[in-house]
C-alpha cells in the first residue's frame, strides 16, 4: 500500500528543501522530499566553501555536459548540478547577488515584482554583520534558516580591484548586491558562509530544524508524477514514482500536491518522463502526451561567464602562497578547517565586485550595435538605465573551474578578472534523450549564438582588461596576462577581443527559465503566477526553472525568494480549501 502525504517535494535541492521547511511550520501537514542525492551532514567538501570544485563531478554532480557549442567554436561544456541534498546550494560559490529590482519588474506579473522578491529573499536570511561591513540595515532579513554575512575582511588584491573600479567609473556602495538599486558601481558580495562554514537549503529541514512532518528520501530519483483524469475530464497529480540505487520502483500517493523542484535541467525532464512537455519530443522518445506544453525546456538561458587571467610582478597581495604554492594545499587547509573553521578552505576565494552599464561604449563604437531594434526606454538587451550589462569580479588567487590548471609556481603570482552577461539573448534548450531518470538530459544552452552577447560580451572583456591595465589599483603591478606568453593584455578592440571571448566562455552556472512563468496566452508559459502547471491540477513547479528571464545576478538567492513564495501560495492553497 502506497503511503500518502499532504505534499511531494520532488527534488531536495535549494528551492524543494525551503518549500519543505516552510509547509511543515503547519503540524498538520505531513509533507515528503524525495532527493535523487545523498545526505549532506557528513560532506566537508560541501561545508568547507573554498572546496567547491571537488563537488562538480561523480556522486555529487549530475555530470551533464552541453552539445558542442557553435558560439564556442564547437566546445562542450560541463554544466555541473548539485546531486545531494541541499542541491546546488551545497556545490556553489556562495555568492549573493540579488540583481536589481527592475529585473523581476519585467517578469510582468505584480506577484513577482523587484519588491516581492527582494521581501522573499529577505525571508529566508539571516544576516551576521561585520564590524568592517558597513551593511544596509533594511536590505537584510534577521531571522532566516540562511545564515549570511560577508565574506573575510579583503585581501590586498581585492582591495586593488576595488581602486581599479572606483577610477573607472563604478563608484564604491558596499551592500549595493543586496539593495537591488545600483546597475553601476562595485561593492562586496555577501556569502552563505557563517562562521567559516557553508550554509545551505538543507538546513530548512535538518539539524535544528528537523521536524516530525517532513520526511526526506535520499537517494530516490522521481522518474515521474502520476497523473490521473477524473470523471470531469481534468488531470490532476495523484502522487509519483522513484527509483531508488538499487532500481527498486515505489509510488508514493499525495492528498493534496506535487511541487517538482528538480532544477532548471531536471524538472523539465520529470515533467516529460510524466508526460508534459512538447508532443513532438515526448513522442520522440515515446511518452504518452498527456498534456502538450510547448514551453517546457525552451526558453534555457545561462549567464555566459568568462576568466581571464593576469600575472603580478608582487609577492603577499594574493592567496597563491597558501593555496597554489603548498604542495598539500588541500590537507593543511583542511586541518585546518576541521580544528578552527579558519584557512583558506573556510572562504570562496573571490575579492571584489562589480556591475557595469557599457550600452553607450557599444553605441559609441559599434556600428551593428547602433542599428540593433530596441523598445522605447531599453538598450539591444531589452534593459533599461537602471539594469547593468555585465557583472565584474576577481579572484584573490589563481583559481577557478577545474579546467584551469596553470597553477602559478613559488615565485609567481596570479589572479582572474571574471566577466559576465546581464540580459543575455541567446536561448537554448533541454530534452530527454530517453525514459531512463538516470540518464543526464540533453541540454544546449547555445552560449553567445544572438551577435549581441557576442558584442557585449567583448566589450565586458575589453572593459574589464582597461580596469586591470589602467585601473588605479593594479595598473603599476600588472606584469601582463597569464600563463606566461599570453597576449591578452594587449587588446584593444572589441573585435580583437571576439576570437578570446569565444574561446574561453562557459557556464556561470546560472541556468534558468525551462519551465517558464508566464500568462495564460503566452503558449511557451508553463506556470502561472502561483506556479501551477497549465493543464494539471496539484501540480506545481518551483526553482530556478520558473524564471521567465534571468536576472542580472548570481541565481541562488532568487532560488530561495522563489522558494519562499512557492510555499506562501501552497499554504494559501491549503488554507482556502481547509475553509471550504
Ligand atoms: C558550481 C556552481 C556554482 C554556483 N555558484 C553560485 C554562486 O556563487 N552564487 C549564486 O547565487 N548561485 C550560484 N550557483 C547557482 C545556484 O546555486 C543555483 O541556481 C540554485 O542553487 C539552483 O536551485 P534549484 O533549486 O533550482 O536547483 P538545485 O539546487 O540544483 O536543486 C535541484 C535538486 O533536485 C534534485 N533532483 C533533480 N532531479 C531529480 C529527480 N529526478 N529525482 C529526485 N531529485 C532530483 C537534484 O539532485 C538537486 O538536489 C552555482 C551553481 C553551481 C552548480
Amino acid at each position: 500500500m502506497a503511503e500518502t502525504y499532504d505534499y511531494i517535494i520532488c527534488g531536495g535541492g535549494t528551492c524543494g528543501p525551503v518549500i519543505a521547511g516552510r509547509l511543515s511550520e503547519d503540524p498538520s501537514l505531513k509533507v515528503l522530499v524525495l532527493e535523487a542525492g545523498n545526505p549532506s551532514k557528513d560532506m566537508d567538501d560541501v561545508h568547507m566553501p573554498g572546496a567547491w570544485t571537488k563537488n562538480h563531478s561523480g556522486h555529487t554532480d549530475w555530470n551533464i555536459v552541453s552539445t558542442p557549442q557553435a558560439g564556442l567554436n564547437g566546445k562542450v561544456c560541463n554544466l555541473p548540478r548539485g546531486r545531494l541534498l541541499g542541491g546546488s546550494s551545497g556545490t556553489n560559490g556562495t555568492i549573493c547577488v540579488r540583481g536589481v529590482k527592475q529585473d523581476y519588474d519585467d517578469w510582468g506579473f505584480p506577484e513577482w515584482s523587484g519588491d516581492e522578491m527582494f521581501r522573499a529573499m529577505k525571508k529566508a536570511e539571516t544576516f551576521h554583520p561585520k564590524e568592517w561591513f558597513p551593511h544596509v540595515e533594511d536590505a537584510h532579513g534577521y531571522d532566516g534558516p540562511l545564515h549570511i554575512a560577508p565574506a573575510l575582511p579583503p585581501l590586498p588584491i581585492a582591495e586593488r580591484m576595488f581602486e581599479n573600479f572606483k577610477s573607472k567609473g563604478l563608484p564604491y556602495r558596499p551592500d549595493m548586491f543586496s539593495t537591488g538599486e545600483t546597475p553601476n558601481g562595485c561593492g562586496h558580495a555577501m556569502r552563505t558562509t557563517y562562521e567559516g562554514r557553508r550554509t545551505t537549503a538543507a538546513d530548512y529541514i535538518t539539524a535544528d530544524q528537523e521536524r516530525s512532518n517532513v520526511t526526506i528520501i535520499c537517494n530516490a530519483t522521481v522518474d515521474k508524477v502520476i497523473l490521473e483524469r477524473g470523471a470531469d475530464g481534468t488531470l490532476e497529480a495523484k502522487g509519483a514514482e522513484y527509483v531508488d540505487k538499487d532500481s527498486n520502483r515505489t509510488r508514493v500517493n499525495t492528498s493534496r500536491e506535487v511541487i517538482v523542484a528538480g532544477g532548471t535541467y531536471c524538472s523539465p525532464a520529470i515533467l516529460m518522463r510524466s508526460g508534459i512537455g512538447p508532443k513532438k519530443d515526448l513522442e520522440a522518445v515515446g511518452v504518452p502526451v498527456q498534456v502538450d506544453l510547448p514551453g517546457v525546456g525552451e526558453n534555457l538561458q545561462d549567464h555566459q561567464l568568462i576568466f581571464m587571467y593576469y600575472e603580478l610582478k608582487e609577492a603577499d597581495l594574493t592567496d597563491d602562497a597558501r593555496v597554489n604554492h603548498d604542495p598539500n594545499a588541500y590537507e593543511n587547509g583542511h586541518k585546518e578547517w576541521m580544528e578552527k573553521k579558519t584557512g583558506w578552505l573556510a572562504n570562496f576565494p573571490f575579492g571584489a565586485f562589480g556591475f557595469a552599464r557599457l550600452n553607450d561604449r557599444l553605441e559609441r563604437d559599434s556600428e551593428e550595435w547602433r542599428n540593433f531594434p530596441r523598445r522605447e526606454g531599453r538598450d539591444p538587451m531589452d534593459l533599461t538605465e537602471t539594469q547593468p550589462n555585465m557583472e565584474f569580479f576577481n579572484t584573490i588567487c589563481y583559481g577557478g573551474p577545474p579546467e584551469y590548471t596553470d597553477f602559478p609556481k613559488e615565485g609567481q603570482w596570479a589572479f582572474s578578472m571574471c566577466a559576465f552577461l546581464c540580459g543575455l539573448q541567446s536561448r537554448g534548450e533541454v530534452k530527454i534523450k530517453s525514459l531512463d531518470p538516470f540518464q543526464p538530459p540533453y541540454v544546449d544552452p547555445r552560449y553567445l549564438d544572438d551577435r549581441r552577447d557576442l558584442l557585449m560580451m567583448s566589450e565586458g572583456v575589453r572593459f574589464a582588461n582597461e580596469l586591470v591595465m589602467e585601473g588605479a589599483g593594479t595598473k603599476d603591478i600588472v606584469k601582463g596576462g597569464w600563463p606566461p606568453g599570453a597576449e591578452h593584455h594587449k587588446y584593444k578592440t572589441n573585435e580583437q577581443w571576439q576570437p578570446f571571448v569565444k574561446k574561453y566562455t562557459s557556464t556561470s552556472y546560472h541556468p534558468g527559465g525551462t519551465c517558464k512563468l508566464g500568462k495564460k496566452d503566452d503558449k511557451m508559459a508553463v506556470v502561472d503566477q502561483y506556479l501551477q502547471v497549465y493543464g494539471v491540477k496539484g501540480l506545481r513547479v518551483a526553482d530556478c526553472s520558473v524564471m521567465p528571464t534571468l536576472h542580472s545576478g548570481h541565481t541562488m538567492m532568487p532560488a530561495f525568494g522563489i522558494a519562499e513564495k512557492a510555499a506562501e501560495y501552497v499554504l494559501q492553497a491549503a488554507h482556502a480549501v481547509d475553509l471550504q
